[in-house]
C-alpha cells in the first residue's frame, strides 16, 4: 500500500476554501493537457478536479476509507456554501474489480482544486497550506481527436469467448451457480497518444444521463450508480437485463415492451436486485425496494432498472457502503463468492478497474459510486493504447451469440468516440 502526500504540510494542517463562483460553463472545459486531473459528470453537474494534494494506492475500499478518514480530520474547511452536498474537499476514487486478481492498483486521490456544479449552483474549492488563490483556472485548450484508431482485438478471440459463455450455461444449467457476468476486452491503437478528454467530450455529448467519468487514465460513461449518500439518504440505481436496437429487429417502444417482459431478463435483474438490496439491509433503517423495473433507454441500449432507497446513520460512509456493495450481481454473480471464483478461472481476463467502483466521497461521507463500466483505460507506459471492457450476465437461457451481440452494443459509445462507430 503507498499513501502519498503531495503537498508538503509539515506539521500544519491543510486549509481548504470553497467560494461560490459564477456559472463557468461545461466543467470538462478545465480538464489541463497534463498532469493528475479527474471528472465525474452528469447532465452536466458534478465536478472536475485539477491537480493531486494527496494519494492513496491500496488494494481495498476499506483501508481507502479509513485513510480519507483521517485525511480529512487534517482539513479546515472555509466555505460559502456549507452543508451543500458535493461542495468542498473530496477524494475521487477507482477501484479494480478483484483486488485478488488483478496487477492495476485501486487509487484514491484528492485534487487542488474542484469546480463543480450542482443544482445549478456552482463553485471553486481550493486546498493548500496557507492563504488559497481563488482565481479561476484558465480554460483548456483545443482537444486532440484521437489519429488512426484501429482495432487489435482482445485478450480472447470472439469464439473463445462465446465458448467459455457456453460452458458458464452448462454450470447453471447443471444449478452450480445462478448467474455469472462474463467480460471481455477490446484493444484499440492510435497513431498518436490518445486525449482522453476528447473522449470525455463525446461521451458527455452523446450519453448525457450516463455519468460521465475520468480518473487515473480510465474514462468512461456509466448508467449504473452503485450508490449515492446524501444526508442519511441511500440510492442504489441497479440495472441488469439488456436489449439493443438490432437485437430482435424492433425499433424503440415495442423493444422496451419486450424487455419489461422478458421472462429472461427479469430474472437477471431480479439477482441483482437481490443483491444490492441484501448487502445494503444491515446498514439501513429503512428500505424500499420497488417491486417490478422500469426501463432506461440510453441511445445504444435498453436497460432493466430499479432505484433502490434506503435511511442509513451517520456512521455508514459512501466508502463503506461502497465496500459492502461491491461486487454486486449486475458485475459478478450469484452466488457472490462461486461467481467470482468462476470469473476468475473461466474468464481469462484481468478487469483492471472496469466494473469496480468509481466515484468520490466528501469530508462528510456523503459521496456517489458508480460502477465503472462502458469505458476504457489507457496506460502511462502505452498512452496510444486503450483497452475497453465490456460484459454481460448470463443466466441458465443465455444464447451465447446474443450475449457476444450485447457486449459489441455495450461497446459502442467508446468507439464511437474514438472514430470507430
Ligand atoms: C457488465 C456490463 O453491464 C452490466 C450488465 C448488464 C446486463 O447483463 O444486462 C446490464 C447493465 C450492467 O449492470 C457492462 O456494461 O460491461
Amino acid at each position: 500500500m503507498l499513501a502519498k502526500v503531495i503537498l508538503d504540510f509539515g506539521s500544519a494542517r491543510m486549509r481548504a476554501t470553497t467560494v461560490a463562483i459564477d456559472d463557468p460553463g461545461p466543467l470538462e472545459r478545465f480538464l489541463p493537457e497534463s498532469g493528475p486531473s479527474t471528472a465525474f459528470i452528469r447532465r452536466g453537474e458534478g465536478f472536475v478536479g485539477l491537480g493531486e494534494a494527496a494519494r492513496f494506492e491500496t488494494d481495498t475500499l476499506e483501508a481507502a476509507d479509513v485513510w480519507w478518514e483521517e485525511i480529512s480530520q487534517q482539513i479546515d474547511h472555509d466555505s460559502e456554501m456549507p452543508g451543500e452536498f458535493g461542495v468542498g474537499p473530496l477524494a475521487v476514487g477507482l477501484f479494480t474489480f478483484d483486488p485478488d486478481r488483478s496487477e492495476e492498483r485501486s487509487v484514491l486521490t484528492v485534487p487542488q482544486t474542484v469546480i463543480g456544479r450542482r443544482g445549478g449552483r456552482c463553485w471553486m474549492t481550493r486546498l493548500g497550506v496557507s492563504h488559497n488563490d481563488m482565481a479561476l483556472p484558465p480554460p483548456r485548450g483545443p482537444v486532440q481527436a484521437p489519429v488512426g484508431s484501429t482495432r487489435i482485438g482482445g485478450s480472447m478471440s470472439e469464439d473463445v469467448w462465446t465458448g467459455i459463455v457456453g460452458e458458464v450455461v452448462s454450470l447453471i444449467r447443471s444449478d452450480e451457480v445462478a448467474k455469472v457476468v462474463l467480460a471481455r476486452d477490446l484493444r484499440v491503437r492510435a497513431d498518436e497518444p490518445i486525449d482522453l478528454r476528447f473522449l470525455l467530450d463525446r461521451l458527455i455529448e452523446n450519453y448525457p444521463m450516463t455519468w460521465a467519468y475520468l480518473v487515473d487514465g480510465m474514462v468512461g460513461a456509466t448508467p449504473e450508480l452503485l450508490l449515492r449518500r446524501q444526508d442519511g439518504l441511500v440510492t442504489s440505481r441497479v440495472l441488469a437485463g439488456t436489449v439493443w436496437q438490432g437485437s430482435e429487429g424492433h425499433e424503440g417502444r415495442q423493444l422496451a415492451a419486450e424487455l419489461a417482459r422478458s421472462e429472461k431478463d427479469i430474472s437477471e435483474h431480479e439477482f441483482a436486485v437481490t443483491s444490492v438490496a441484501e448487502a445494503l439491509a444491515p446498514y439501513c433503517h429503512a428500505m424500499n425496494v420497488p417491486d417490478a423495473p422500469s426501463v432506461l433507454r440510453l441511445p445504444n441500449v435498453m436497460h432493466l432498472a430499479t432505484d433502490i432507497t434506503g435511511v442509513v446513520g451517520p456512521e455508514s460512509g459512501a466508502l463503506g457502503l461502497a465496500a459492502a456493495l461491491h461486487p454486486s450481481a449486475a458485475v459478478c454473480g450469484t452466488p457472490t463468492h462461486l461467481a467470482l471464483d468462476i470469473i476468475s478461472e473461466l474468464e481469462s481476463l484481468d478487469r483492471g478497474r472496469y466494473a469496480g467502483p468509481v466515484g468520490w466521497v466528501g469530508m462528510n461521507g456523503d459521496g456517489e459510486w458508480a460502477i465503472a463500466l462502458r469505458g476504457g483505460q489507457v496506460r502511462a507506459d502505452s498512452p496510444n493504447d486503450i483497452q475497453l471492457f465490456a460484459g454481460a450476465g448470463i443466466v441458465a437461457d443465455s444464447d451465447p451469440q446474443i450475449e457476444l451481440a450485447e457486449t459489441d452494443a455495450k461497446l459502442v459509445p467508446m468507439l464511437q468516440a474514438l472514430g470507430l462507430g
